[in-house]
C-alpha cells in the first residue's frame, strides 16, 4: 500500500545549518497495517510524515502509493490518497464555518469531478450519519460553528474529516497530544473504529510508549534520521513498556533514553 525506498532528506544542505533529517529510510506497509512510531525528539517522524503527504519531497528516494509514484507530487496532488490529523485540534478544521460547511468541504476534497461545496438534504443526511458514529451529539448542532467545540470534539470532527472520502492511508500526528486522558481516551477509541469501518492503512506518530505497544499492528522507533527498530505484531504484543525502553536505549547504542515528552505509561 506504501513504499518508501532509499528516502534521504537534507535541510539547510551545504551550510553551516544542514540537518539530515531523514537517512535512507526504507518502509513497506501492508494494505490494513497500523503502524505505531515512536522516537527521540528530532528522530524525523513529522518530516517522515511530511514526506508521505507531499507537505516535503525527498532529496532521494522514492514513496509509491497503492502502485502510484507519488515522489514528485505536491500536497494537494495527493490529497485523495492521504487522511491526516494533527496534534492541533485547531489545525484540521475552519473554526469560523459551520460544522456542516467543514464537512461539505472534507466531503469534496480529493473527488475526481469537482463538486459543490453547497450543503443539500442528502449531504446532510449523510453527515448527520456520520457525525453520529462519533458519539458527540454533533449530529444535531451541523450549523455550530465549529470553533465553539472543545478540543476534544475538534479532534473527533478531524478524524471524521480526514477519513470522509476513504483515503489510502490515515497519519495521525500525535493527534491524541493535547487532550486531557479522558478526551485522549475517546479519540483513541473513535480511531480505531474509523479504521476498522474503513479498512484504513495507518502511521500513528506518538509520545506516549503505552499507546505504541497496545495500538496498531507493527511499531517503529525513529532515531537520528533513521528507522532504527521495526516491531512485528506478535513481538509487541509480548513486550513491556520496560522492554520498549530497553530496546530503544539499545538501539541508541546503550544510550539511555531521557525524553521529558514522553509518556511512559
Ligand atoms: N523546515 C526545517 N528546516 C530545518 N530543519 C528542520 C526542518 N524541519 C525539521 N528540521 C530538523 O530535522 C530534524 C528532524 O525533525 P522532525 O521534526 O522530523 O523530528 P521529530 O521526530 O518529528 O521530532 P519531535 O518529536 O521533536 O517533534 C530535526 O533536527 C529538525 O530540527
Amino acid at each position: 500500500m506504501l513504499k518508501i525506498s532509499q528516502v534521504d532528506k537534507v535541510f539547510n544542505a551545504g551550510t553551516v545549518n544542514e540537518k539530515i533529517a531523514l537517512q535512507n529510510i526504507n518502509l513497506h506497509l501492508a494494505p490494513r497495517d497500523f503502524v505505531t512510531v515512536i522516537g527521540s525528539n528530532g528522530a524525523g517522524k513529522s518530516t517522515l510524515m511530511n514526506i508521505i503527504s507531499g507537505g516535503l519531497i525527498p532529496d532521494q528516494g522514492t514513496v509509491t502509493i497503492d502502485g502510484v509514484d507519488v515522489t514528485k507530487l505536491g500536497e494537494h496532488q495527493r490529497a485523495k490518497y492521504i487522511g491526516r490529523v494533527f496534534q492541533d485540534p485547531m489545525a484540521g478544521t475552519a473554526p469560523n464555518m459551520t460544522i456542516e460547511e467543514n464537512l461539505a468541504i472534507a466531503y469534496a476534497r480529493g473527488q475526481r469531478r469537482s463538486l459543490s461545496l453547497g450543503v443539500n438534504n442528502r449531504k446532510r443526511k449523510l453527515f448527520q450519519e456520520q457525525l453520529e458514529i462519533l458519539d458527540q451529539g454533533l449530529e444535531n448542532r451541523l450549523k455550530t460553528k465549529v470553533g465553539f467545540l472543545s478540543g476534544g470534539q475538534r479532534q473527533a470532527l478531524s478524524l471524521l474529516m480526514a477519513t470522509f472520502t476513504k483515503p489510502k492511508i490515515l497519519l495521525l500526528d500525535e493527534h491524541t497530544a493535547a487532550l486531557d486522558p479522558k478526551r485522549a481516551r475517546l479519540i483513541l477509541e473513535l480511531t480505531k473504529k474509523v479504521v476498522d469501518q474503513h479498512h484504513l492503512t495507518t502511521l500513528m506518530v506518538t509520545h506516549n510508549m503505552e499507546q505504541a505497544l497496545t495500538l496498531g499492528n507493527r511499531l517503529l522507533m525513529m532515531h537520528e534520521g533513521r528507522i532504527v527498530l521495526d516491531i512485528a505484531q506478535e513481538q509487541k504484543q509480548r513486550m513491556t513498556v520496560k522492554d520498549l525502553l530497553q530496546a530503544f536505549e539499545e538501539a541508541r547504542g546503550g544510550e539511555a533514553f531521557a525524553e521529558d515528552r514522553y509518556f511512559l505509561a
